[in-house]
């Protein structure tokens, strides 16, 4: 009962028209949208989680740190260019998977929808209902499951769809996490065996896992399951490489984080000195947590990682390109939405990680209370604020 198959009732037939929603976090196109972009992701109340009683704010705080990140956000899009290449790359990756769809007799409309900036979750949900869509599958760009991402952006996706009546009655099958498939893990196999040819001795090459780092309390206190899908993906990729003859050795550290608390260890920045120190030679770089170039692989690796890993004496460096649109890639994505499909339902049935995640967070809201009252009066002081800004952002 796919596209170009009627679904037959008593009184009508109906042409069942697919759509692919694909959710992806956005990036300032322009160096002037740094700040407004920063704004929207501090705003949104999965990256800086306050209590609930302190909700009202969220808008004050996220205007001061994104004035205060700007200039150091700023100097990082200057470096590749001048503003992100996330909105040209997953428009690419968008029609690539709408002809993969295609090929594979599946016709669909694919949709993007950016959580921070443009084209936002809002104008892709308009198309979706001017094409008045029959059955959708929502596929989140982000091979592991976060509640700093897919959360966040599944979130504002049931509020809209809650409170429409067309929407709500929708069939939707939502992709909650994919790193473990096949497809995937064997087109990271291919990238890194292709990438560890370029060094003069291959097999003494560590393979470096660098993911995007989450604050601790996301796993320890919200149940985020992000941390333990990570290493399993890192497992399952060497799992596969061992079973091609590739026994480098290898490591997993996160990079990334932003803020005073505890962010996920070991620390990238940190592996890399150690590395160095104990006399690894060559190193090949993976990012892992996202599957599209951006300023994180472009600058914080290509740039700042490679720069203090030749500086801490490793003297062979190599970085593994994003996916982007790798055909076998994309060729996979095809195949989990329409694996998907039939499991479609009207959201306002289905059950999502962040539902469970939301009731964990009852519990840690109540510890957060009295550490969120102290914090807000250190953000007052201006001699704080200064420091914060100084040693901080
Ligand atoms: C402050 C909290 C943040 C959390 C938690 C976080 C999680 C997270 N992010 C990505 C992927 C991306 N992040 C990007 C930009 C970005 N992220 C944060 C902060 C958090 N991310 C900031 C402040 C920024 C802006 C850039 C900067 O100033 O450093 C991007 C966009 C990059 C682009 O090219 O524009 C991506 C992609 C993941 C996968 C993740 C958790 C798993
Ligand atoms: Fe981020």
């Amino acid at each position: 009962m796919y596209p170009g198959i009627s679904i037959e009732s008593e009184s009508h037939i109906t042409e069942e028209k697919i759509g692919v929603l694909l959710l992806n976090l956005g990036g300032p196109e322009t160096l002037n949208d740094v700040q407004p972009f920063l704004f929207n992701l501090f705003a949104d109340p999965d990256i800086i989680r306050l209590p609930r009683l302190f909700r009202f704010l969220q808008q004050p705080l996220a205007q001061l740190i994104s004035v205060l990140r700007a200039p150091k956000s700023k100097e990082g899009y200057a470096a590749i260019g001048g503003g992100s290449p996330l909105r040209k790359i997953t428009n690419e990756q968008a029609n690539a998977l709408r002809l993969a769809l295609k090929t594979k007799e599946v016709p669909a409309n694919v949709y993007v929808a950016m959580r921070y900036w443009y084209p936002f979750t809002e104008e892709a949900v308009r198309q979706i209902k001017r094409d008045r869509i029959t059955r959708l599958v929502v596929l989140p760009l982000y091979p592991q499951y976060s509640i700093s991402t897919t959360g966040s952006s599944v979130r504002i996706l049931q509020d809209m769809f809650r409170d429409d009546s067309y929407l709500s009655r929708l069939p939707v099958a939502i992709i909650q996490s994919w790193y473990q498939r096949e497809g995937y893990i064997k087109s990271m196999a291919d990238l890194i065996e292709k990438e560890l040819q370029i060094f003069p001795n291959p097999e003494e090459a560590m393979i470096f896992f660098s993911a995007h780092g989450v604050p601790v309390s996301y796993v320890e206190d919200a149940g985020d399951p992000y941390k333990d899908q990570m290493e399993e993906c890192i497992f399952l990729i060497m799992k596969e490489l061992k079973s091609r003859g590739t026994n480098n050795d290898h490591t997993l550290a996160y990079q990334s984080r932003v803020g005073p608390v505890q962010w996920l260890k070991p620390y990238t920045d940190e592996v890399l000195v150690e590395l160095g120190q104990k006399g690894v030679k060559s190193l090949l770089a993976v990012p892992v947590s996202f599957v599209s170039e951006h300023i994180e692989t472009l600058e914080e690796i290509d740039m700042e990682y490679k720069h203090l890993a030749l500086e801490s004496g490793i003297a062979n460096w190599g970085r593994v390109p994003a996916l982007n649109c790798s055909s076998s890639f994309i060729t996979d994505l095809a195949d989990a939405v329409i694996e998907a499909l039939p499991s479609a339902m009207a959201m306002s049935t289905s059950n999502t990680i962040s539902e469970e995640v939301e009731n964990d967070i009852v519990g840690y809201v109540a510890k957060l209370f009295f550490g969120s009252i102290l914090a807000f009066v250190l953000l007052l002081s201006p001699k704080m604020l200064l420091a914060f800004k100084n040693n901080v952002l």
